[in-house]
């Protein structure tokens, strides 16, 4: 696991790299896209990347990580809708080269083994940028997820509905109960996981991941279990890391030979 502290325009740039790398040197790579504020700036940064470097993404595939159940297929909210406005839609994936969990479906639990299905069918996913939520999931695999666990519904918890409610115009009644998420276990199959955190509220949910015991009591803690993770903080996301002061010195001292 690595840690970097920087400023957030930095974590962008960073994860944006990443992302034009693999863009360049793979034929059909595989991204796995985040909803939630913090991979904004990536998504900014990719788009005029795209507009000025012509960085394309014609030959990519893309796979979310989770949905709403419940809302209805044209609701702004429903993740498919968010990721095409705030991403998609800016760039040039081929058409239909963007899916997610279908929380639409009827039968829910197929639709679940399917999206798994889908996903490694292309082979995997190559990198999968992630947020974190204040209490500490990742995707929607809420405290006491299992960390072998696949896609499936899940319940929200009630933080995690009060965090989501500003994007419902701040009522947590309109925020669904449910959703279809991929487990942890098939998160953990992507080969390199960069996770972005910024601001005070995630600093616990920070220290947990990188320095509290591995737990589905903090289900990001997973990623100290991948051999290929990166999480990118900005100083008050790091607020609360014992080791803030070595994981600085070891990012400012980080060999060349060592990629992100
Ligand atoms: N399902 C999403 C997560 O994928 C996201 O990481 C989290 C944090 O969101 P934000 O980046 O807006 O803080 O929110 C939601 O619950």
């Amino acid at each position: 696991m690595e840690v970097i502290i920087a400023p957030d325009h930095e974590l962008a740039t960073l994860v944006a790299d990443a992302v034009e790398r693999l863009l360049r040197e793979e034929s059909s790579p595989v991204l796995g896209l985040a909803t939630g504020s913090s991979p904004l700036r990536v998504y900014d940064e990719l788009a005029r990347r795209h507009e000025q470097d012509k960085l394309s993404f014609a030959g990519a595939r893309g796979f979310m990580l989770d949905e709403y159940v419940g809302l209805p297929i044209s609701h702004p909210q429903c993740y498919r809708n968010v990721i095409d406005a705030e991403f998609v839609s800016r760039v040039d994936f081929g058409d239909a080269a963007v899916q997610g969990p279908n929380g639409a479906a009827e039968d829910l639990v197929a639709a679940s083994a399917e999206y798994d299905h889908a996903i490694a069918e292309v082979g995997g996913i190559d990198l999968q940028i992630l947020g974190i939520g204040t209490d500490g999931h990742i995707a929607f695999n809420e405290p006491g997820s299992s960390l072998c666990s696949r896609t499936r519904v899940k319940t929200l918890a009630d933080q995690t509905r009060l965090d989501n409610a500003r994007f419902f115009n701040g009522d947590v009644d309109q925020v669904p109960r449910h959703c279809l998420t991929q487990g942890l276990g098939t998160i953990r199959e992507a080969r390199h996981l960069m996770l972005i955190a910024t601001g005070g509220n995630k600093a616990e949910a920070v220290h947990q991941m990188v320095e509290g015991p591995v737990s589905s009591m903090w289900p990001a803690t997973v990623l100290q279990m991948h051999p290929h993770a990166t999480i990118l903080v900005d100083d008050a996301a790091a607020s609360r890391l014992q080791l803030g002061d070595y994981y600085r010195q070891t990012y400012a001292n980080k060999l060349d030979r060592q990629r992100l």
